[in-house]
């Protein structure tokens, strides 16, 4: 076994604040943070304007951009935290959008083919930490940043996307994982909450890499 961990991801809904933990994770424990592609995304302020038309494109380049990362991770030497996991493209924005009718059944179809061949090559995290944020928290988050384009994100989209983010954690067994509860702590302003979570970190890696 590896001396040290390769492979941390932090997951969650929009808003739950895994950009801002990754980091502050990534400064206290000196890994490398790889963040979401989002002030260069071509797609992204076009998706939210219109989900339906822009749904496979923006897909299929976060599933590119997810699976270069893993790339990154595989072929480098130090310690890499990522935010957001490719299984998260797959099993929650691409299924809920499936469900809401903004993919068709044969671009669905289609991007699954293209995510079985890669899953093939991608090796889950060392430890995965989730972010559990209810709706109220999420909206506030995503108000307080003011991106123009986020402005169009609807409850029930977020709603939907909780309710897959559900289902998948109650069923992940591909590594360790680590749940926190957000609702209620505040890692940015309270160094407490922030050391509590480091703490909890340090327990799951401990037995892994000792
Ligand atoms: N596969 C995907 N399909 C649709 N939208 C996606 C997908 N992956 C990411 N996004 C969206 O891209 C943007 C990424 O923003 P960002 O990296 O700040 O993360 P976030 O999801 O808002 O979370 P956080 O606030 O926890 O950092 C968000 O609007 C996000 O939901």
């Amino acid at each position: 076994m590896a001396d040290h961990p390769k492979h941390i991801a932090v997951s969650g809904n929009i808003g739950a604040g895994k950009t801002t933990l990754t980091a502050m994770l990534a400064k206290h424990y000196g890994w490398q943070a790889e963040f979401e592609a989002v002030e260069n995304n071509p797609y992204l302020a076009d998706f939210y304007g219109d989900m339906k038309k822009w749904s496979f494109h923006l897909q299929v380049y976060f599933l590119n951009s997810r699976f270069e990362q893993i790339n990154k991770v595989r072929e480098g030497e130090k310690t890499v935290i990522q935010d957001r996991t490719i299984y998260e493209d797959a099993y929650i924005f691409a299924k809920s959008l499936h469900h809401q009718g903004y993919f068709s059944d044969r671009d669905y179809q289609n991007y699954l083919t293209l995510f079985d061949s890669m899953i093939k090559f991608v090796q889950a995290p060392d430890l995965l930490i989730y972010l559990k944020s209810d709706i109220d928290k999420l909206v506030k988050n995503i108000e307080k940043r003011g991106r123009e384009y986020e402005s169009a994100i609807r409850i029930d989209y977020l709603q939907g996307l909780n309710a897959h983010y559900n289902d998948w954690i109650d069923n992940y067994n591909e590594g360790k994982l680590l749940i926190i509860d957000v609702n209620h702590i505040d890692f940015v302003q309270n160094q407490d909450h922030f050391a509590d979570i480091v703490s909890k970190i340090d327990v799951e890696l401990h037995g892994l890499f000792s």
